[in-house]
């Protein structure tokens, strides 16, 4: 390898990734391919442009410090990644990260430029990056420590206090453990922890789910089981979903917004794949993709199509179905962990159109419900107005329905102490059991 090419190869992605809009993963992969990198270099090259990425707020903080003027959009990541290695990467030595940095800015600018990020660097290594914990502000303060846009610290803060939106941003920062979902038809979870660990596999039961297994070492995708289709990649939070749903063997049952599939399968799964499961996505792709997933499991019952959830009742009678799934299209902020960069992309504006299309989504598809049929309602969202108010507002309007009196009772043991568990729902934190962040009720209509 050239030399320094690995750090200028970290600057360009940066560059591409943090200013023209690149997706990370894509970019860093195709990177990797062309260039050959051997496995220490991928390691290293991951490290600095996902870290760099993931903490560009605290690093544009201390680059403010150090730099008023405006620099080149590459003048600046280079920068903000020698800053991400001298701040937190003990087995990079300063001095080395110092010089790179230097010579990569004599051949990519000026003498000018690389002047000024000798000059930076060595201010940085002398002095020190400014503390944070001076900042007095709670919210300025959390979104400085843990590189989250204030609005959403100042969100989180508002609406479930300090200690937890602090906690929260600071696992965001960490990427959760994988966890599969065992295909019970094919194979028992006993059967197949035992299987993962002869293979070399670090696996430990889910408390949340009993299909559920949490993979704390080893390549999952690589695995037999996951390449014959016995284990399903999902999050423990999502499987909670499945599993609340209540559906059995025979019952005629919605997913109202199902692509790409994962809790629509393993619905089918409780329902031993009998009776029927319809299953709808707004885009027409998306809902194929359902399809491919079902048959590829053999999951028969399953029924996918492309529909409007809002306009399901031109294809289905009022009181069609026993059980309903809405798990609707949400902000996200629950699923920010190992995605460095996508926290920077979200506003409060999203937050608020969303709720309004879910509460649209949730009046549209409730009448479709049995009576005594049990409908639950999900988000992979952490936000009171996407959720708990979504709820709450439809049972003021809708007499007819309550949360289901057995929700909290059918929790799981270890989820019934959660800290987000109310009248309105269960909102999952991600730091509460190591997942995504999830939200998730149960109503049931009066009969
Ligand atoms: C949270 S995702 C669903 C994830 C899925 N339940 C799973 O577990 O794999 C929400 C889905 O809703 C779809 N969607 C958005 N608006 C919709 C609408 N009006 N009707 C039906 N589907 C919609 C999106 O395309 C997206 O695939």
């Amino acid at each position: 390898m050239k030399k320094y090419e690995l750090r200028d190869t970290a600057v360009t992605l940066l560059s591409r990734i943090g200013d023209q809009g690149g997706y990370s993963h894509l970019l860093l992969d195709q990177t990797i391919r062309n260039k050959g990198f051997d496995s220490r270099d991928t390691g290293l090259l991951t490290e600095i442009v996902y870290g760099t990425l993931s903490y560009k707020l605290t690093l544009e903080y201390f680059l403010r410090n150090f730099v008023s003027k405006k620099l080149e959009s590459w003048a600046k990541w280079l920068l903000l990644s020698a800053f991400y290695q001298m701040y937190a990467l003990d087995r990079v030595p300063d001095h080395a990260v110092i010089h790179e940095s230097v010579e990569i800015a004599k051949q990519r600018g000026h003498k000018g430029i690389a002047s000024l990020v000798n000059a930076v660097l060595r201010n940085a290594q002398r002095k020190g990056f400014p503390k944070l914990d001076d900042i007095q502000d709670p919210a300025e303060r959390i979104s400085l420590e843990t590189s989250h846009p204030k609005w959403l610290v100042e969100r989180w803060i508002s609406q479930y206090g300090e200690k937890t939106a602090r906690e929260m941003c600071a696992v965001n920062q960490v990427e959760k453990p994988i966890s599969v979902r065992v295909q019970p038809m094919l194979i028992t979870r006993d059967e197949a922890m035992e299987e993962l660990e002869s293979q070399g596999f670090t696996v430990r039961p889910s408390s949340i789910n009993p299909q559920g297994i949490i993979v704390e070492d080893g390549n999952i995708l690589k695995s037999d089981l996951f390449l014959s289709n016995q284990v399903t990649v999902q999050d423990q939070t999502s499987m909670l979903a499945g599993q609340m749903v209540d559906a059995t063997a025979g019952m005629t049952v919605l997913d109202a917004c199902s692509a790409p599939g994962g809790k629509t399968t393993h619905i089918a799964e409780t329902m031993e794949n009998e009776g029927k499961l319809y299953a709808y996505d707004l885009h027409a792709k998306k809902a194929k993709q359902v399809q491919q997933n079902a048959e590829k499991l053999k999951l028969t019952i399953i029924e996918a199509d492309q529909a409007d959830a809002r306009n399901l009742h031109e294809r289905h009678k009022p009181e069609s179905f026993d059980r309903i799934l809405l798990d609707a299209p949400c902000s996200g902020l629950g699923v920010l962990r190992g995605k460095p960069d996508i926290k920077y992309h979200k506003s409060e504006q999203d937050v608020l159109s969303l709720a309004s299309i879910q509460a649209d989504l949730l009046e549209q598809v409730a009448p479709l419900l049995k009576k005594d049929g049990k409908l639950v309602y999900s988000t992979c969202t952490v936000d009171q107005a996407e959720n708990e108010q979504v709820v709450r507002a439809f049972l003021e309007q809708h007499s007819d329905f309550e949360v289901d009196p057995a929700f909290q009772a059918d929790l799981p043991q270890a989820v019934k102490k959660a800290p987000g568990l109310t009248d309105a729902g269960l909102q999952v934190f991600p730091q509460d059991f190591d997942t995504d962040g999830f939200f998730l009720v149960r109503l049931v209509r009066k009969g």
